[in-house]
């Protein structure tokens, strides 16, 4: 019978969230037999990471690839299928601290570890008092980096630490109209090659509508935007009691000193709609040139 190989990257955050695939789909599956390979990469960064795992999906070395679904591309790849989104954690930023526990508490000056320039942006707007540095490496190594005392306090994507079983570490849930998260954060993709209709069924036996459609608009907006992983944009979708979907979306300079945010309301069937939408709007009242000047960097 067929083994089913579920591709992970090498961080430990990977590895956590693959074995958590893992266990959902043993427990959906419980006649077929899966086991987890490591896929790494020559460079360290997320892009390269995640275009590593891709090519070992296209090479068949895997059958289901796992990713954090904020680090991958929104465009569309030949060959492969986005075929599942489970449920998604927590999307909010978390604030660690060393000393201050919360954003407001930090003294002026503080040095804040970020590592991009989504938060960057975001976080000078609130703050501009603050002293941003370059946060490197994976989470592990970044909380190591703030006991060792190079940074007051750090912002990671929460959905990390709960995922690493730290939940201690979050010190502080920034509130979304402080910090938008990237697109798609605190949640999974699993991607499947195109025409593998077996490992497709499998995983798409994991995944979760709402959170689907949360992400597409997210998605969606950044698509739309013609913004990427290193541009100064975020978005979150959320789902009313009603069904109705909310999505916020905001661009900024980098240095936080423009920042144009906007929401759009509508059906959680429209989510793609609503993403473009949502982007048009913020292209039209001067995005365009936000976005335009970063990529002129
Ligand atoms: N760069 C690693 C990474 N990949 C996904 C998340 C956030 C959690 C998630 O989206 O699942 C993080 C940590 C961070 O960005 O601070």
């Amino acid at each position: 019978m067929r083994v089913i190989v579920i591709g992970a990257r090498a961080s430990l955050l990977a590895q956590a969230q693959t074995r958590w695939v893992m266990e959902r789909l043993k427990e959906n599956w419980p006649e077929t037999e899966f086991k987890i390979r490591t896929v790494q990469s020559k460079n360290a960064s997320e892009g390269a990471a995640t275009e590593a795992l891709r090519q070992a999906l296209m090479r068949r070395e895997v059958d289901i690839a796992v990713y954090s679904l904020k680090h991958l591309p929104t465009q569309e790849q030949p060959g492969v299928r986005l075929v599942a989104v489970p449920k998604r954690v927590e999307p909010r930023e978390a604030l660690v601290g060393r000393t201050a526990k919360r954003l407001e508490d930090l003294p002026k000056g503080a040095v804040v570890g970020v590592n991009s320039l989504r938060r960057r942006a975001q976080l000078l707007a609130y703050r501009p008092d603050l002293s941003l540095r370059e946060l490197e490496g994976d989470v592990d190594e970044r909380l190591t980096a703030l006991g060792a005392g190079e940074y007051d306090a750090l912002i990671i994507g929460a959905a990390s630490l709960l995922r690493l079983e730290l939940p201690n570490r979050i010190d502080q849930l920034i509130d979304p109209e402080v910090m938008l998260p990237a697109p798609g954060q605190g949640a999974l993709g699993l991607e499947v090659r195109q025409g593998d209709d077996w490992a497709e069924e499998l995983a798409y036996s994991l995944n979760h509508r709402a959170s689907l459609a949360r992400v597409t608009a997210e998605r969606a907006f950044m698509r739309a935007l013609g913004a990427g992983d290193h541009c100064a944009a975020a978005a979150l979708a959320t789902l009313e009691d009603d069904g109705a979907l909310v999505l916020e979306g905001v661009v900024a300079s980098p240095d936080g000193r423009e920042l144009i945010r906007a929401e759009i309301e509508g059906e959680a069937e429209e989510a793609a709609e609503l993403g473009e939408e949502l982007a048009q709007d913020l292209l039209a009242e001067g995005a365009r040139e936000l976005l335009g000047a970063m990529q002129a960097r």
